[in-house]
């Protein structure tokens, strides 16, 4: 039987937190090693441990799996989070990636890593009004699952794993998006109910905290940013 899994990243939250929820929520224990510096990375990755000389990396099932999307995907399927057939995971599968696109708004590479902030005045687009255009979607999604509830596994798989690490996002502050919708806030409570997601919510667990300005300055010489 092949050990814990083994998450490579830097010691933040990230990209690595929504696949660190869903091992979680599957209750599976997990190992963690922190990159702490760019010359590590450069050699971890001249190793040969990279496929595309950046991080999340999983080492699974004798695996070395990098891109977050793929690496949600094996684990959501192989621990039955992803849908009880192909028809609902194309339906599930534009939600997940509207909740990455979310998570992911604040850190786009033409703006600087910032811990949360609810939108960057000089951004072309303003977070807020792609993040509510996607929410928008997403409630959609959601609020259809709610008429077919079999749309939502009981675990409400990696979707409300993914949806909750971005809701959990301080740029998703309780006052400005779960207030708004209902739907997504009674999904938040769902998952933050569920025994292993609960778990995980207790202080000690491998949960990180939003980047505040020291870890943000860390990621940035880790990352050359
Ligand atoms: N497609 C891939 C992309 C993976 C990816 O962008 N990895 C980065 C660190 S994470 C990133 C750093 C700032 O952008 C970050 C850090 C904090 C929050 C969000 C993102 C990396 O390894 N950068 C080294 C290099 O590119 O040389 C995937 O979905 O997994």
């Amino acid at each position: 039987m092949a050990g814990k899994p083994k998450l490579h990243y830097f010691n933040g939250r990230g990209r690595m937190e929504s696949i660190r929820w869903l091992l979680a929520a599957a209750g599976v224990e997990f190992l963690s090693f922190f990159i702490g510096r760019a010359l590590e990375l450069f050699l971890f990755s001249k190793d040969g441990n990279l496929m595309f000389q950046q991080v999340p990396m999983v080492e699974i099932d004798g695996m070395k799996l990098v891109q977050t999307r793929a690496i949600l995907n094996y684990i959501a399927s192989k621990h039955n989070l992803y849908g009880k057939d192909i028809k609902e995971r194309a339906l599930r599968k534009p939600s997940m990636s509207d909740v990455l696109v979310l998570g992911q708004l604040p850190l786009k590479p033409h703006v600087p890593l910032c811990p949360g902030l609810p939108h960057t005045p000089h951004h072309p687009i303003s977070n807020f009004s792609v993040g509510n255009w996607h929410i928008i979607i997403f409630f959609f999604v959601l609020h259809k699952s709610h008429e077919a509830p079999g749309l939502m596994c009981k675990e409400e798989g990696r979707e409300g794993c993914g949806c909750n690490t971005e809701l959990s996002h301080p740029q998703f502050s309780p006052v400005s998006v779960p207030s708004l919708y209902p739907v997504l806030k009674a999904l938040k409570t769902r998952i933050s109910n569920l025994p292993t997601v609960k778990k995980f919510l207790q202080p000690g667990s491998q949960r990180k905290p939003p980047l505040d300005a020291k870890a943000l300055e860390e990621a940035k010489k880790i990352f050359r940013l």
